[in-house]
């Protein structure tokens, strides 16, 4: 392909053809027989979305808040390790195009970069840290402090994943992180970072993780903390009830269990147990504005992308992952003026056909 991507599948196609086989087969892959990857995407199509007429959309702004901070749109960039594999400027490059964009990037504990200098290289934009804890806990304390003097807002703790899902895709292409490729978690905690592959660095994870750990976690925490990879509603509840502050509704884009729910069809769920007391997101599939406004409607404040900022870091460095956003801005702006709902608090369940 080599006119301009309109869309974010052209944006993934044009990876598919640049990467070499190990990153692409690590970025686009997920477990076992993928059905969660693809019902990501699928569950999205089967909701219809209803518009309302003569609504007046003359100021339609998809700008809104999370946890409080303002935000350009309800689209925010969710933690995806290993960014210097999609581009030599990797992170830095993904912070300055999620700061052209207005919204806010949750930095990997398995970044390519140290948190302080993806901080520095968008010093006014808003940023949040995913937090893997690891068995060495000294790792995973110094990453977070550095986070926080760095003046990250969140925590992300991630709760899906005390050992990798597996990837076949992975294993095909023999993927493991080549020379040069520095992931400051994993050299703290190993020494070297070359050879390691998915599973091993899951090897390093904390199995005795539990709901104290969360517990903890909020209460050593000057910023809020919301639990990432949420499917069961009870789950939610019991985050809530251990002081997170928000939950992401996620199955790690199909990458942990395969044969769980796409995350859109455990969204409504979600919201029922605990929307009316923190803020519900969600991740996993999403490609267009109207799966942003399908997420709206069914109670999310906002949806996080993984992928699709990667396709896009690949295509064009900073300015490829800011065109993805914005791409999607353009979408979801139209949407809303064509379903009749000037704000994304506008959009309600009423905007969804029964
Ligand atoms: C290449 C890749 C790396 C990822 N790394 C992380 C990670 O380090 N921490 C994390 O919590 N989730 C990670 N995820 C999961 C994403 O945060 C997110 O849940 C998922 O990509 C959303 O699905 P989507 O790719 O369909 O948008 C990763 C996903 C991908 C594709
Ligand atoms: C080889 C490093 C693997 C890091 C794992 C990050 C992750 O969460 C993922 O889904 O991949």
């Amino acid at each position: 392909m080599t006119a301009q991507p309109v869309n974010l599948h052209d944006y993934e196609a044009l990876a598919a053809e640049r990467m070499p086989p190990g990153p692409h087969a690590y970025y686009a892959g997920a477990a076992g027989d993928e059905r969660t990857l693809r019902d990501n995407q699928e569950a999205f199509a089967r909701h219809r979305l209803l518009p309302r007429c003569l609504v007046d959309v003359s100021g339609v702004s998809a700008a809104t808040t999370v946890l409080g901070t303002p935000v350009s749109m309800p689209v925010l960039v969710a933690p995806t390790a290993l960014q210097k594999l999609a581009h030599p400027d990797g992170e830095e490059a993904m912070a300055r195009a999620a700061a052209r964009a207005g919204t806010i990037m949750t930095v990997s504990t398995i970044a390519t970069t140290r948190p302080a200098d993806v901080a520095a290289a968008a010093p006014d934009a808003p940023r949040w840290f995913q937090v893997y804890v690891l068995k060495d806990r000294g790792v995973t304390r110094a990453l977070v402090d550095e986070a926080i003097d760095s003046g990250y807002r969140a925590l992300v703790l991630t709760v899906d994943a005390p050992r990798a899902g597996r990837r076949e895709r992975d294993l095909r292409a023999g993927f493991s992180v080549p020379p040069g490729i520095d992931m400051p978690a994993v050299s703290a905690a190993l020494g070297s970072t070359t050879g390691i592959d998915a599973a091993g660095f899951f090897s390093l994870m904390d199995l005795t993780l539990t709901w104290k750990d969360l517990e903890r976690l909020v209460q050593d925490s000057p910023v809020p903390v919301l639990v990432k990879g949420i499917h069961h509603p009870a789950d939610a509840d019991r985050a809530v009830e251990h002081g997170a502050a928000g939950v992401i509704v996620s199955n790690h884009g199909g990458r942990q269990l395969d044969g769980v729910p796409a995350s859109i069809d455990m969204l409504g769920p979600v919201v029922d147990a605990v929307g009316d007391r923190v803020e519900v997101l969600m991740d996993g599939g999403v490609r267009r504005g109207t799966d942003v406004l399908t997420a709206l409607a069914l109670g999310a404040r906002a949806v996080l992308v993984g992928r699709p900022m990667l396709w896009g870091l690949v295509a064009d460095g900073e300015d490829g992952a800011a065109h993805v956003l914005e791409l999607l801005r353009a979408e979801l702006e139209l949407g809303m003026t064509l379903l009749g709902t000037p704000g994304p608090g506008d959009v309600s369940a009423a905007h969804l056909a029964p």
